[in-house]
């Protein structure tokens, strides 16, 4: 048996040497953990326990034992007080309770052997012994189930390994023991399946050591694959790479920033403040705010513009974005710069956008550039219907021939009656208005034919009514379906003979007047349904002039948007000189129910919120509330088709009539005809 016990003990002594010198010097290197240098310590205590005298596992020593012997058995010792305490630091599983009473139970144990040993009788300590050390294993055990719950699966098998041999082998040595004490008695004996128990446990805290150099020693062989890569990431990326710390210095710049700025090596902007040295005149400060804020807040920015100046001066167009370095301890050293050039991109976009500015703006057509006719009229258009109407007009404006001007709201028939009045020989004379749907009915009559004093209630003295004052001049009845029938044959009488009398006077009046009338209802339909004399109509239908709605002459619409742009832009002193095509298509486009009335209102809102040379459109609606005129055709007939917008657009604005956001305005009409048409068309607030 000699040889075996010398044998395992030596071998014990070199593993713990080895295992003891290297978990030592790799616990105490600045990356090592506190746990190598315990494993170190337990591991050295081993060998001082073989090598001290008497060396190596002995079988027999008889009393009295030399000193030498109880330093050995110290060190024995040392190394199992030291286990449970490595045990919960290795484990993180940490039962001071336990590790203490362990501790003192070895202690006692300790106490025993010396005392029982001394006298030389049976080792009954070694039975004592056994409980620290099976304490010990349970421990262990308990630490590496701790550990697998943790998900340290890898650590718990090396400890429950360890363990598992401890205990067997301590299992064994101490059946040994009691085989040893069957036959020989007296002396101490340490036997040699302790000594395996030994050498298992610096077994495998070598193992564990050398499996977390080989661990280390992988990482660094990636760590270094992956730098490797890194760098000849850096070096072939066409992006800026910039390293800043805190203060804006560059710690770091890759080859292609280096080219790109126009310099020949890093070296050249290493520790250069990038906020003094590379920012466009005027924009370092603000910038290297931001920078200051951005590590304050740790708060990256992605995509973020700036120019940067090359080593020549030229400004460069660079999108960044950053990331936060941080330092081993997990300080923030400062950000890493990804910076994209976009220098010709932007000049190509720039140049693109001002092409697309160019294709998209429409130079407005100039009133000069359309025929002279427009010049000489005031009247902007140049379809064949309006110019059709203008000649009829400027045929008729010579004569005394009475006129009647058809044509929906909005559409122009005043200053039609304008042109008419200016193109006649009266055009030095009076041209007076009369809205017939703006007087109430029992005020019409005294308005055109004057009044006596007395004549009615409030009539204190005697008036002189319109037909007077427009003597020798032109009288323009707008709105003359909306006359009362009894005003009526007076009308008839003054454009039959130019005569009639005052409201409550005798004497009879002859007046010479040019008679021009203005509607936008089919006057004939009023005939028939008894609302317009018949005689009256025919009187006033000597020369009708019908004048085309704008849907029905698109063309017009370009003209009269230049027209208007140019004179509400001068009246508000804007320099508007464009509308962009894709406006002008959906001007074109609009069905205008209010005409030309409508489109100036258009044009007004727009020019009065627009800013620069282009007009900015607002305030078309889209809902083309009249399609197209298949619309018209389709519904029963016109009126209801007018009923229906009008109820709309007074749903629209909440039933208000007048102002700016009126249904009125909206309509293009005057409030005091839309509430005519109301009372023609049957609505009545309470209906909407
Ligand atoms: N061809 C045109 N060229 C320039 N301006 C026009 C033209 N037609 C109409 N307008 C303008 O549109 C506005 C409305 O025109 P106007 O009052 O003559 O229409 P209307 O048919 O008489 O309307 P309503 O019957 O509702 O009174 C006016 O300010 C007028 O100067």
């Amino acid at each position: 048996m000699e040889p075996i016990i010398f044998a395992t003990a030596f071998i014990t002594a070199g593993a713990a040497l080895i295992a003891g010198l290297i978990n030592l010097f790799v616990g105490m290197h600045k990356d090592g953990e506190k746990i190598d240098v315990l494993f170190g310590i337990l591991a050295l205590l081993v060998l001082l326990f073989i090598v001290v005298p008497p060396a190596g596992f002995i079988t027999k020593v008889q009393a009295p034992y030399p000193f030498s012997f109880y330093v050995k058995c110290s060190f024995l010792w040392a190394h199992y007080l030291l286990l449970p305490w490595f045990i919960s630091y290795y484990s993180n599983y940490h039962r001071k309770k336990l590790s203490l009473v362990i501790n003192g139970l070895l202690a006692v144990a300790f106490v025993l052997m010396v005392s029982t040993e001394q006298r030389n009788d049976s080792p009954n300590w070694i039975w004592f012994m056994l409980v620290p050390l099976t304490l010990i294993w349970a421990q262990g055990m308990l630490a590496a189930r701790h550990q697998k719950k943790q998900g340290k699966s890898k650590e718990a098998k090396w400890l429950f390994t360890a363990m598992l041999i401890y205990g067997l082998l301590l299992f064994a040595g101490v059946l040994y023991q009691t085989n040893q004490d069957q036959q020989q008695t007296g002396g101490i004996r340490i036997f040699f399946p302790f000594n395996l128990n030994l050498l298992t446990f610096v077994c495998i805290i070598s193992f564990r050591l050398r499996n977390k150099l080989f661990e280390k020693y992988h990482i660094i062989k990636k760590l270094n694959q992956e730098q490797t890569q890194w760098n000849s990431l850096l070096n072939a990326a066409q992006l800026l790479i910039v390293a800043l710390d805190k203060d804006g210095n560059i710690s770091f710049v890759n080859p292609y920033t280096v080219k790109t700025l126009g310099y020949h090596s890093a070296s050249e902007l290493l520790n250069q403040n990038w906020f003094e040295k590379f920012p466009m005149a005027g924009t370092g400060n603000t910038l290297k705010a931001l920078y200051t804020k951005t590590i304050q807040t740790q708060q990256t920015i992605a995509n973020f513009l700036t120019e940067v100046r090359t080593k020549d001066g030229t400004g460069l167009k660079i999108s960044w974005t950053n990331m936060l370095m941080y330092d081993e301890d997990g300080k923030l050293k400062g950000t890493m710069n990804i910076g994209n050039n976009i220098t010709d991109k932007e000049d190509a976009l720039m140049q693109l956008k001002l092409l697309k500015n160019e294709l998209e703006k429409e130079s407005l057509p100039s009133t000069c550039e359309t025929s002279s006719q427009i010049m000489e009229t005031g009247i902007i258009g140049q379809s064949n219907a309006v110019l059709y109407a203008l000649q009829k007009a400027r045929k008729v404006a010579d004569t005394n021939a009475s006129v009647l001007l058809n044509g929906e709201t909005g559409v122009g028939k005043e200053i039609f009656a304008h042109f008419i009045h200016s193109h006649s020989f009266r055009s030095d004379k009076q041209f007076i208005k009369i809205n017939c749907a703006a007087l109430p009915p029992e005020l019409i009559e005294s308005e055109l034919f004057g009044h006596e004093k007395g004549a009615f209630t409030g009539a204190l003295q005697a008036r002189k009514g319109r037909f007077e004052l427009a003597h020798k001049g032109t009288i323009f009845l707008d709105e003359i379906g909306e006359m009362p029938l009894s005003v009526q044959p007076k009308l008839l009488r003054v454009l039959q003979s130019g005569e009639f009398e005052r409201i409550g006077g005798q004497q009879t009046i002859k007046v010479d007047v040019r008679i021009i009338a203005a509607t936008n209802r089919e006057l004939s339909r009023e005939v028939v349904e008894g609302h317009f004399r018949e005689d009256l109509f025919y009187r006033l239908n000597v020369f009708p002039i019908t004048i085309p709605p704008l849907r029905k002459r698109p063309g017009d619409i370009p003209l009269l948007v230049g027209h208007f742009v140019r004179t509400i832009s001068a009246e508000h002193n804007k320099q508007i000189t464009d509308v962009s095509k894709a406006d002008m298509t959906r001007l074109c486009e609009y069905k205008w129910p209010g005409n030309i009335r409508e489109l100036m209102n258009v044009i007004q809102r727009s020019v009065i919120s627009s800013e620069g040379h282009t007009l900015r459109l607002e305030g078309l609606n889209n809902q083309n509330p009249v399609n197209d005129d298949t619309t018209i055709v389709s519904s029963s007939t016109i009126e209801e088709v007018e009923k229906n917008h009008i109820l709309k657009i007074l749903e629209e604005c909440n039933g208000r009539i007048n102002g700016e956001s009126g249904a009125a305005n909206r309509l293009g009409l005057h409030p005091s005809t839309l509430r005519s048409r109301l009372k023609k068309l049957n609505i009545y607030r309470e209906n909407l």
